[in-house]
């Protein structure tokens, strides 16, 4: 085909190393979002659209409504339909370099075919993750596994699929034997064992559950979990402190703590606990009743087993811990005490596989400033743990309400929807990688469309996240179909021919 068939404008006005701008015609089907390029010195520059304009001498915009009325009926017009791109590099064995050449005026451009996209947008079968496509053709993209290695961040306002794409990238990194962890508040991921068809999905896959649990779903809904427990006598008495809520300022409760343990003489197991903490004098009972009264409450996550880390981590298993339920406080407790025994194991080198940790969120594990545990070992695995093989997925829904070291030392970033203003500020002051081009883009984003950019791709894409693979736990409500069923209830509450009905099933037959 003729260079001349297949351009669709040419550069005009002022251009930068970093933007051009060119014409298209007026029957141009060119989109916001789409690649094109430019042939400069046998090289293939390619470019991004970021905006389009549409503008006109004769219909300006100090015309009323009669004149613009009289001109649009005469079907007379003298648009000029100018693109905006960003030149995102040169190809070069499909990658991208950075272009340093001069964009002059009077080039044509092209519009960039599927096949040099999917060469910008695979890597190699081994490397890459399959997250879906180019929202306007076929274009599979890929993620590059190896990008993960300087932690990923998952940043969207609530509904906009955060959960679904962070299954999307749990089941492929599971296709590569990955050893993932994911600390699941929300019984988010319980189902994954399931596919969508409701067939067993994969053998990898456990949800652990402490006895406590109260989430939204039933052991019987998720169906086998394995249970979370501790045996009381394993633990030290700073973990007892934790589980109790006593923070590092308090310091009359910790010596009453430290107190029990000096004076326990038994099997060290909770009741030998409680009984100690009864003998204290009565004024540091008093002081302490309280937080007696909530071990109480949760005795039954003290069992004769403590679960460890060879029950939950192991190449090729994905252990999802289900936090619903809980307290934040004992959700932080447990999920420092798996974070930590996994950095430890790293640090060691006795577990050699990476680690993918996948923390929902993540603003309540790490906000600004915190100082518990389970904040200070997320800051430690963010700013060192990929030394050690173990790579943070971050998923928030509030970018602005969390620890923004731990935000930037997320290299790559998948955006989905973000409405507001302060969570945007967040997003574009925690990455090199966003510009305020691809900000702009964030609130008109559907349900399962994301901006990536980073390690992770080779340019900034805008991508239709894929189908899962497994069945969504916490999906939305349906709200139409539940009121449909209740206004349903009403009417047969008050319908004479019902209320009969069950006046006979009451009385029989009269
Ligand atoms: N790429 C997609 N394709 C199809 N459906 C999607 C996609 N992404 C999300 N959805 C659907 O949109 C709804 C919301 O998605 P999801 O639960 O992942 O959002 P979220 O951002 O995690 O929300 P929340 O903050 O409430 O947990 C779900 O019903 C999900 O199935």
């Amino acid at each position: 085909m003729q260079e001349s068939e297949l351009k669709i404008g040419y550069i005009i006005g002022e251009n930068t190393s970093g933007r051009f701008q060119f014409v298209i015609s007026d029957d141009s089907n060119i989109k916001k979002w789409e690649y094109v390029y430019l042939k400069i010195k046998n090289e293939i520059v390619i470019g991004r659209i970021e905006e389009i304009k549409s503008k006109s001498e004769l219909m300006n915009d100090g015309m009323d409504y009669q004149s613009i009325d009289k001109y649009a009926k005469t079907g007379m017009n003298d648009f000029v339909n100018i693109c905006i791109s960003t030149i995102l590099g040169k190809l070069k064995d499909g990658y991208l370099a950075q272009s340093r050449e001069i964009i002059k005026p009077g080039m044509p451009v092209y519009p960039a075919s599927d096949e040099i996209l999917q060469k910008v947008f695979s890597f190699n079968t081994e490397e890459s993750l399959n997250i879906g496509s180019l929202p306007d053709n076929n274009v599979n993209v890929s993620l590059n596994v190896n990008g993960l290695r300087r932690h990923l961040a998952i940043l969207a306002q609530t509904g906009a699929g955060k959960s679904h794409t962070a299954s999307v990238i749990m089941e492929e990194l599971l296709k590569k034997g990955a050893s993932i962890i994911v600390l699941d508040p929300h019984a988010d991921y319980v189902f994954m064992k399931k596919g969508v068809d409701g067939k067993f999905y994969s053998e990898g896959i456990s949800v652990f559950r402490t006895p406590l649990s109260t989430g939204r779903y039933t052991n019987n809904d998720v169906g086998i979990i394995n249970n979370f427990t501790i045996r009381f006598s394993d633990l030290t008495p700073d973990d007892v402190k934790g589980i109790m809520d006593i923070k590092e300022g308090y310091t009359n409760l910790i010596s009453i703590v430290d107190d029990i343990y000096k004076k326990m003489k038994g099997k060290k197991d909770l009741n030998d606990f409680l009984e100690t903490a009864e003998s204290l004098p009565a004024e540091d009972y008093k002081k302490i009743k309280g937080r007696l009264t909530f071990l109480k409450k949760i005795k039954d996550i003290f069992q004769d087993y403590t679960t460890g880390i060879n029950d939950y981590l192991g190449p090729g298993k994905m252990s999802v811990m289900d936090l619903s339920g809980m307290d934040q406080f004992l959700a932080n407790y447990f999920s420092y005490r798996v974070l930590s025994s996994i950095y430890d194991v790293k640090l060691s080198s006795e577990f050699k596989y990476p680690v993918f940790v996948f923390i929902e969120e993540a603003h309540n594990f790490v906000p600004p400033r915190s100082n518990s545990n389970i904040a200070k070992m997320i800051k430690k695995i963010a700013g060192e743990g990929r030394k050690f093989g173990i790579f943070l997925v971050v998923i928030t829904q509030r970018p602005g309400k969390i620890d923004a070291d731990v935000l930037s030392q997320c290299n790559s970033q998948i955006i989905l929807r973000v409405t507001n203003p302060s969570d945007q500020n967040a997003i574009l002051e925690s990455s090199e990688n966003i510009t305020g081009y691809l900000m702009e883009d964030l609130p008109s984003l559907d349900t399962g469309e994301a901006i990536i950019v980073g390690e992770i791709v080779k340019m900034p894409a805008v991508v239709k996240i894929r189908n899962r693979e497994t069945m969504a736990g916490g999906s939305d409500i349906d709200v139409i179909a539940l009121l449909r069923e209740a206004r349903e209830e009403v009417r047969k509450k008050n319908d004479p021919s019902e209320i009969r009905k069950k006046t006979k099933d009451l009385l029989g037959e009269f």
